[in-house]
């Protein structure tokens, strides 16, 4: 399954926010249509992301194929769509880059950053189920947060595609999904996802996460990210700094998994990020709310990073 495809001249994606209810099928024809789906998450996740920005500046490419300016517009609108993943605008500028060679060579640059995720995540899912082994031994209980699974990848995810390779080997003994706070991307994705692979978990709420790590009944965390920064922080979904600091205190590794495309050296530490708030309506309809989407893990925390092409050992000291 490919969460986000070019099929016949338009966007392809999977509505998320139809889902766990409604399996529906959105086709995006304009740039209007991709950003307002990468606003309110119908496209979603770091590395769906940097495909949909690739894919949004192909269709641009098309549409004002004789008008540089309004394709200048429309490019500067898709890199900016969502300000934390590093992978939007690069996979935006991926493929903007191609733009004096014309549309066709802007939409085959598109088309290898959606083939560049489907191999990164195969490579992950490897490299990832031998450290959780090699860290925890065979058969651990993983607890996972927001979504990584396909629906963020293109097709088998980041941190979730480790869970599955697991799965597959005869090697994992359980998963919790943390339910992921205020829009459910956990009860609602992950749930959704780890059901169709026939793999059996549970949802438990954000705040249970830390107290079932000092409880026991977790080996490791296991989480994706939107964005790695030159000195290791991490930034991911709202909620990932506790577990962290949950997974210190109880002395587990927190584990990250991200495709190189998510690590941004250019990004000196999480100081520097432009965390997204999403404002209050998400929250609470009865009062003004602080609704930041992501936080900031210091490297220190981290026990390891797995990309697609390196396991970097944070505890030994490795950077990215
Ligand atoms: C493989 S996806 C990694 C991250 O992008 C994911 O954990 C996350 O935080 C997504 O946030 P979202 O706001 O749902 O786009």
């Amino acid at each position: 399954m490919r969460t986000i495809d070019w099929v016949n001249g338009a966007v392809e994606i999977i509505d998320q926010t139809a889902l766990p209810g409604e399996e529906r099928v959105l086709r995006l024809h304009t740039v209007g249509e991709l950003i307002a789906a990468i606003q309110s998450l119908a496209v979603r996740g770091a590395p769906a992301l940097g495909v949909a920005g690739a894919f949004g500046v192909a269709l641009a490419a098309r549409i004002h194929v004789d008008d540089p300016v309004a394709l200048a517009v429309a490019v500067q609108k898709v890199e900016t769509a969502r300000p934390t993943a590093v992978n939007l605008a690069r996979g935006a500028l991926r493929a903007a880059a191609l733009i004096p060679h014309g549309p066709e060579a802007v939409l085959a640059e598109a088309c290898a950053v959606r083939d560049e995720e489907i191999a990164a995540s195969a490579a992950m899912a490897r490299l990832g189920a031998d450290l959780i082994v090699e860290l925890c031994g065979a058969r651990p209980r993983l607890l996972t947060h927001c979504n990584t699974g396909a629906l963020a990848a293109v097709t088998v995810g980041t941190a979730l595609g480790v869970v599955g390779e697991l799965h597959q080997r005869g090697r994992l003994a359980g998963v919790i999904a943390s339910e992921t706070r205020p829009l459910l991307q956990g009860a609602r994705l992950t749930s959704w996802e780890l059901t169709r692979w026939g793999i059996e978990h549970r949802v438990a709420v954000d705040s249970a996460g830390p107290f079932l790590m000092a409880r026991g009944e977790v080996d490791a965390v296991i989480l994706g990210a939107d964005r790695i920064c030159a000195n290791g922080d991490v930034i991911n979904k709202i909620g990932t700094y506790s577990h962290a600091l949950g997974a210190r205190r109880a002395g587990l590794p927190f584990v990250v998994v991200a495709p190189e495309s998510t690590v941004d050296h250019a990004t000196p530490s999480g100081a520097h990020v432009e965390i997204e708030d999403r404002g209050s309506a998400e929250v609470t309809a009865w009062s003004e709310a602080v609704n930041p989407a992501f936080d900031i893990t210091p490297f220190d925390l981290v026990t390891a990073i797995v990309t697609d092409r390196r396991v970097i050992r944070v505890d030994r000291g490795e950077k990215p």
